[in-house]
């Protein structure tokens, strides 16, 4: 298994690193690293620390950050920027940006589980300017246009 270096800014994490569940799972829990409860009333999105840092180092890999399913569709706890994208030369503190586009407050409690982690391989590429594309089946058809059928 490819391992990642970790840095523990907060010492309560120390005994919660990130485990992947099941041996089939693909992402690592993300806690709520904070003081005292967060109430996040409807519409509010505030940025939460996670106490821990990464540095995937290798720009063949990013993660990403991504809401918990449980969260997202039973409380309306999703992310502030849909997605979280973490850049592979990144070493600052995992941030969740939590969004309760809900109808009802939710309280989040320290060290609640609150997003996941996925680690991702990334091509980086370079462009090669054309004046025209080798012609393809699609071409510019894209928004439904092959029907909904
Ligand atoms: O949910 C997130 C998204 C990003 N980040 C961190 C890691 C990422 O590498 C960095 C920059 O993210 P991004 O490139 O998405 O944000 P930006 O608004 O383009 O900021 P920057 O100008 O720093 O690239 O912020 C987080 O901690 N959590
Ligand atoms: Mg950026």
């Amino acid at each position: 298994m490819k391992t990642i270096d970790i840095k523990i800014l907060d010492p309560r994490m120390k005994e919660l690193l990130p485990a992947y569940a099941t041996p089939g799972s693909a992402g690592l829990d993300l806690r709520a690293c904070i003081e005292s409860p967060l109430t996040l009333e409807p519409g509010q999105t505030v940025l939460v620390p996670t106490g821990l840092a990464i540095h995937v180092a290798d720009p063949g890999y990013a993660a990403m950050i991504l809401p918990r399913s449980g969260l997202g569709h039973k409380n309306g706890i999703v992310l502030g920027n849909l997605v979280g994208l973490i850049d592979s030369d990144y070493q600052g503190q995992l941030m969740v940006s939590t969004w309760n586009r809900g109808h009802t407050a939710f309280t989040l409690q320290p060290l609640d589980r609150l997003a996941q982690l996925v680690i991702v391989p990334v091509l980086q590429v370079g462009f090669n300017i054309v004046e025209e594309f080798a012609s393809s089946e699609r071409g510019v058809g894209g928004f439904g246009s092959t029907g909904k059928q």
